[in-house]
């Protein structure tokens, strides 16, 4: 944002910093109905950016996208596209330049789909002209890039929700614009098609395309965009990289939320966890250990925590963010130092920590060399819970010796989904106290 990099002398590729932004919104503010739905939103997006929208519901983000296309002209302050306010240009000027992928994909007319596409050359066509080959060409590119060719003649109401979305972007993409906006773009998707979406924007944009996208699911905004704006009340809370703006007390403050930030696993992305409302009953008694890493224990460690549970955790990396976690709850933790692989006296630790617990939990770890030894001393609880996320497929494991490990984890533990930790710690915590 412009308030936030004061610095014009940085690198162009600073998205925040190019000579002539994408787009520049300069202390924007819009009123509906009376109220005021955005105050004071200054930005400016550099060329061949993915930018993400989120923010809580009702926070002004289809306001704003309808603002940077034009169709809401602000109170005051002003939104230039390409160099040009927007909202002096003609409607059919400012869709040469904007496109946009709506929020509702309800459609009234039964048109054909490919005319459906088509009704994104108008603002290329003047009123009497006729359909020329590079329109078809537009179009026929469109569907492609989209996957809807083969419904080209099915009328556009008789396909499904998720077809339709991918319809209104093909419309989009045949208006050859140098901004996109999607508003809720993956909102009626299966995961792979959300998935494919958010691939083909970031293709765009690698092509030179700026993209802003309005996106609700965190994890995939931190994942594929280079910016994220965050938006409360009508202004910018936050904006920035990913790993800056979604930090956890920005989304205390935007969402009301308390989550935990860490990295995926898998991807490396900034990863949200929202953690169940602090008003759950803290009245567990009871010991359990977790076994973690890579922030993947960080969510069992909220939800027992908040549960009452005492905990223990480790033998966990310094640095790692379930460490800092495990310190959060106050959990009685084992580390070794960074890098450095669980010595004995480290494994020691763990095994007497877990002789003392009433349920160990591993959570849904990689089970890899640097894990061994803390999963060899879980092998030995009496009342063991295993949490899987990821199908048992998608596991990784260091060779045969890991497999060996967590084969025989499985056959002695529960095996859990997030959501059954809490009951089923429950239930062997009690058993265990019967014992
Ligand atoms: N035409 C209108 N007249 C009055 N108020 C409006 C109008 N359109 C939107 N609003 C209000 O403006 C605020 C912002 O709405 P907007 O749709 O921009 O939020 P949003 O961040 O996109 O929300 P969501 O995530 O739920 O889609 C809301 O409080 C909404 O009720």
């Amino acid at each position: 944002m412009s308030e936030q990099h004061p610095d014009s002398s940085a690198e162009p590729s600073d998205p925040f910093s190019a000579a002539e932004p994408a787009i520049k919104l300069d202390e924007v503010s819009v009123s509906l109905g009376g109220q005021t739905i955005l105050d004071g939103i200054s930005a400016d997006i550099g060329d061949g950016t993915f930018v993400g929208l989120i923010g809580p519901n009702g926070a002004g983000k289809t306001t704003l996208l309808r603002t940077l296309n034009g169709a809401l002209a602000p109170d005051s302050g002003t939104v230039h596209v390409a160099g040009e306010n927007i909202h002096a240009l003609s409607s059919k000027a400012a869709s040469r330049l904007v496109a946009t992928v709506p929020q509702t994909t309800s459609v009234t007319f039964d048109f054909p789909v490919r005319e459906v596409v088509k009704m994104g050359r108008t603002p290329h066509r003047g009123r009497f002209d006729g359909w020329s080959a590079a329109d078809e060409d537009a179009v026929d590119a469109a569907m492609r890039r989209t996957s809807v060719a083969a419904l080209a003649d099915r009328p556009v109401t008789e396909i499904s929700g998720g077809e339709r979305q991918r319809v209104l972007i093909a419309r989009a993409l045949a208006q050859e614009t140098p901004t996109l906006l999607l508003d809720e773009p993956t909102a009626s998707l299966d995961i792979n098609h959300q998935v494919r979406t958010l691939e083909l924007v970031d293709d765009l944009v690698g092509d030179g395309t700026t993209a802003v996208a309005a996106i609700h699911d965190l994890n995939l905004a931190a994942h594929y965009c280079d910016v994220l704006i965050l938006l409360a009340d009508g202004r910018i809370l936050s904006a920035g990289d990913p790993a800056t703006v979604l930090s956890e007390s920005n989304l205390r403050d935007a969402f009301d939320a308390e989550a935990v930030v860490s990295r995926h696993p898998v991807t490396g992305s900034v990863y949200v966890t929202a953690l169940p409302s602090s008003s759950t009953s803290a009245d567990a008694t009871g010991r359990v250990h977790v076994v973690g890493g890579g922030g993947t224990a960080a969510r069992p460690l909220h939800v027992l925590s908040a549960a009452g549970y005492a905990l223990s955790a480790g033998a966990l990396n310094e640095g790692d963010t379930d460490a800092e976690a495990a310190r959060r709850v106050g959990a009685d933790l084992v580390t070794v130092p960074p890098y450095a692989p669980v010595d004995d006296a480290a494994r020691a630790a763990v095994e007497s920590r877990v002789e003392d617990a009433d349920v160990t939990v591993v959570a849904d770890v990689e089970v890899g060399e640097g894990n061994l030894a803390n999963l060899e001393a879980a092998a030995s609880a009496d009342y063991l819970v295993l949490v899987e996320e990821r199908p048992f497929s998608e596991r990784n494991f260091a060779g045969d010796a890991g497999c060996a490990v967590y084969e025989r984890l499985r056959e002695r533990g529960h095996v859990v989904e997030p959501a059954e930790l809490l009951s089923v710690v429950g239930e062997l915590a009690c058993e265990s106290f019967s014992d």
